[in-house]
């Protein structure tokens, strides 16, 4: 084991975990805002070396006829996120338009000295485009790669800049600017720097690209140098050159050279007018620019320690796993597995629901009905139920695995329910794992005969240790105490008795269970029953009858548990009004929430009327939340007041209130507009509380995405929705008052 967890990873074998993980490096890698212009990069936050693989770009593989499609009904933003390349002798194209917070999809173009280079490689049969660094990039780099074509506008603006800077310079240095940044060379300025070592395999290379670079030949831009067969049957050895002996290598491969002569020189499935269409495509996608060997120099540094087998990767969630990719667990989860080593079943319980909505005030116990927790809503049922819980906690596409780690443990199956946020309002959980509180809990155990084992722990109210026997156990200890002694002041076996004992049973699992939902460390005890269900049946229920209706009952056990120390008692029990559902869950799990609620409570709280609009604001917030949790990267209110986020928080706004970037108008106008309006708030009170705090990159943060919001906003989001909300008054028609309101005017008009 220990020798399998030391084993060096190539850049490829590093490159296919990645890519089947659909995991970017997001340890050593970071997306920054750089300007209104450039929008969004990414940036390396830590040192990577030549060859080394950095990202993916990742997307929907489509045909080319699906692409132009798309084309036509994408606009120029879009458009520019749909990467050609050649494969199998036909153009494919990875669309990457949704905003899926990958990263891969936000690296910039650099034609003149880019860091990493695209390449495709074939995992299983699919092809993948990964980018591989082309020398050593260090942490706070910008990641660039050259998009190919020529028609980049900002190229030009570039090249216009340089003119002019050149035309001030002296006439010999002008004349060294002009061979080494002469924009029709395809040799880069980091390839001109190359060493003496490098310079026969630069030039043999650059002689490959100057032929595929010519602008007359415009297939030979689109790749189709030997694929990188990646096989994850093949391990150790993952790198497969097909149909080659392995031991050749790449530039040997004579299968390659016979592919890609076939391509460059007769391809036998594309047309003239295909031919024609591609540079067409290329003014507005990027693509694939030229081959290159996959072990050329330009990717690894044949002298160089960092390069080929020697290579281990650094991002923090490649540390302790597997390399056969069989047992791919997210970081976050493997993060649990570490506090809750027999973590097993995987279950999907959201935003501390479990705990908070199942609390049972009555019972004073949480409860848990297997397969019949609210989930179910959701039409979803057994494995797969679990399956959708482990890609609301991590990634969509990160869903494989956590269901596949389950086992049975000591005592029988163990449940692990990964409780989505709540991360500031969850104090002591390690800094990766902000966005999950798990929860393990302890499913029934079976004997072997299939009959119940009674090993079920219940917590003591007053010394907080778990007992099997906890009548007995209050019975010889705390004797002393009030509630005890009122219980065994009954007979044994008498109805009076159990009920006592049971209560302080129950209250004793309560105050354990709040404990464990607030700290994270622990095993709540469960109950079978959903609250609502079991509040018929309830030996402890109110005596003052409760309205129908399971909502009622919910916010009883809602309110039955305590308040976050941070926030107060009113608004918790203003929230606990609201529909129980996801919404409300997000909503009383985020710390920008909770704190945005009070705010608005201070504001309008004494006035009852307004509560439920303080309600529906913070419900705007959470089904945002909930959006961008499934869609983005970003996992609390928080990150969404952040200048690097801004384009992905204009993205879920206009997907969440239904934009068609065809009529340029908005679904549900007004909610965009709402929650723009809410996050500029909320970036207020962040940066106040940040600064009394002196907190101070927080406060800077949140100032900094006021003022990207003050400049963009509008433009991205609120002229169309409000565009849309005059247009559909056009439509509506103008109501004459009746006769009979005419009439009655003029009687009150008379009268007066
Ligand atoms: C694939 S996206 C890259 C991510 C993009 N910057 C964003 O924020 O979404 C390509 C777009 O980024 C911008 N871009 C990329 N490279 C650039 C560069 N070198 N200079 C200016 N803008 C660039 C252009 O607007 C281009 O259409």
């Amino acid at each position: 084991m220990a020798a399998r967890r030391g084993r060096r990873k190539t850049p490829l074998e590093d490159a296919r975990i990645h890519a089947v993980k659909a995991l970017d490096k997001s340890a050593e890698l970071e997306v920054r805002y750089i300007n209104s212009f450039k929008g969004r990069g990414v940036f390396s936050k830590a040192h990577f070396g030549k060859g080394d693989f950095v990202v993916e770009y990742r997307g929907e593989l489509i045909t080319c006829q699906e692409s132009e499609r798309r084309r036509r009904t994408y606009n120029r933003a879009c458009a520019v996120f749909v990467f050609d390349f050649l494969w199998q002798e036909k153009i494919w194209c990875i669309d990457a338009a949704q905003e899926d917070g990958s990263l891969g999809r936000l690296v910039n173009d650099d034609h003149r000295s880019p860091n990493s280079k695209m390449k495709r490689v074939i995992i299983e049969g699919k092809p993948h485009l990964f980018l591989f660094a082309l020398r050593e990039i260090l942490p706070g780099e910008e990641i660039t790669y050259d998009y190919g074509g020529k028609d980049w506008p900002w190229r030009k603006q570039a090249e216009e800049q340089s003119d002019d800077a050149e035309s001030s310079t002296t006439a010999v240095f002008s004349a060294v600017l002009e061979t080494s940044e002469r924009p029709t060379s395809p040799i880069t300025q980091a390839e001109e720097q190359s060493d003496d070592a490098e310079s026969s395999t630069t030039a043999v290379f650059n002689a490959v690209l100057e032929t595929s670079e010519r602008p007359t030949s415009p297939i030979t831009q689109a790749l189709d140098e030997p694929d990188f067969v990646v096989s994850t049957k093949k391990v150790p050895c993952l790198v497969d050159y097909s149909d080659s002996d392995e031991s050749q290598g790449p530039c040997t491969n004579p299968c390659s050279s016979q592919i890609q002569s076939q391509i460059f020189e007769s391809d036998p499935i594309l047309t003239d007018q295909d031919r024609q269409s591609i540079p067409q495509l290329r003014t507005k996608s990027i693509q694939m620019k030229e081959r290159i060997y996959f072990d050329s120099d330009e990717l690894f540094d044949p002298i160089s320690d960092d390069s080929g087998e020697e290579y281990i990767p650094k991002s923090t969630e490649d540390s302790s796993e597997d390399s056969d990719g069989t047992n791919i667990v997210s970081f976050d989860h493997k993060m649990k597995m570490q506090r809750f080593p027999n973590m097993g079943k995987i279950v999907d319980v959201r935003d501390g629901c479990l705990s908070m909505q199942e609390l049972d005030k009555n019972s004073l116990n949480p409860t848990i009905e297997r397969g019949r927790s609210h989930i179910r809503k959701k039409g979803t049922s057994g494995k797969r139920r679990q399956r959708n819980c482990s890609s609301s906690v991590t990634s969509p596409r990160t869903q494989t695995s956590t269901v596949n780690s389950t086992k049975q443990s000591e005592g029988g199956y163990t449940e692990a329910l990964l409780v989505n946020s709540a991360p500031d309002l969850v104090p002591n959980l390690p800094d990766g794992a902000s966005s999950l509180v798990e929860v393990t809990i302890p499913a029934v155990c079976k004997k072997e005969d299939g009959s119940r084992m009674y090993n079920k722990k219940q917590y003591c109210l007053y010394c907080k240790k778990g007992f099997i026997k906890m009548a007995r156990h209050l019975e010889c200890a705390h004797k002393d105490k009030p509630e005890v002694e009122r219980a065994v002041s009954f007979p044994k076996g008498s109805k009076e008795r159990r009920m006592h004992m049971e209560l302080l049973r129950n209250r004793g699992n309560f105050a354990h269970n709040v404990e464990v939902v607030n700290s994270g460390v622990g095993t709540p005890v469960p109950r079978k029953h959903m609250p609502w269900k079991h509040m018929k049946v309830c030996k402890f229920k109110p005596s003052t009858p409760l309205k129908p209706g399971r909502t009622c009952v919910q916010a009883l056990c809602g309110f039955a548990v305590p308040p976050p120390p941070s926030v107060k008692e009113q608004l918790w029990k203003l929230l606990n009004n609201m529909v129980q559902d996801d919404v409300y869950f997000a909503v009383k799990t985020d710390a920008c929430l909770m704190e945005y609620g009070e705010h608005l409570y201070n504001r309008l709280g004494y006035d009852v009327s307004k509560h439920e609009y303080i309600r529906q604001k913070l419900r705007e917030l959470g089904r945002l939340l909930i959006f961008s949790r499934k869609n983005t990267h970003l996992k609390t209110i928080k990150d969404h007041i952040k200048p690097a986020n801004f384009m992905q928080v204009v993205q879920a706004v206009r997907d969440l209130a239904g934009y068609n970037c065809e009529t340029n108008a908005y679904k549900c106008p007004s909610l965009a507009l709402k929650i723009g309006y809410s996050l500029k708030k909320i970036s207020m009170l962040v940066e106040s509380r940040a600064n009394v705090q002196s907190d101070f990159s927080t406060a800077k943060d949140a100032r900094t995405f006021r003022k990207v919001y003050e400049a963009r906003w509008n433009e991205m989001i609120s002229s169309a929705s409000l565009r849309t909300l005059q247009e559909s008054k056009w439509n509506t028609p103008q109501l004459l008052p009746f006769t009979k309101d005419v009439q009655t005017l003029h009687s009150y008009l008379d009268a007066q």
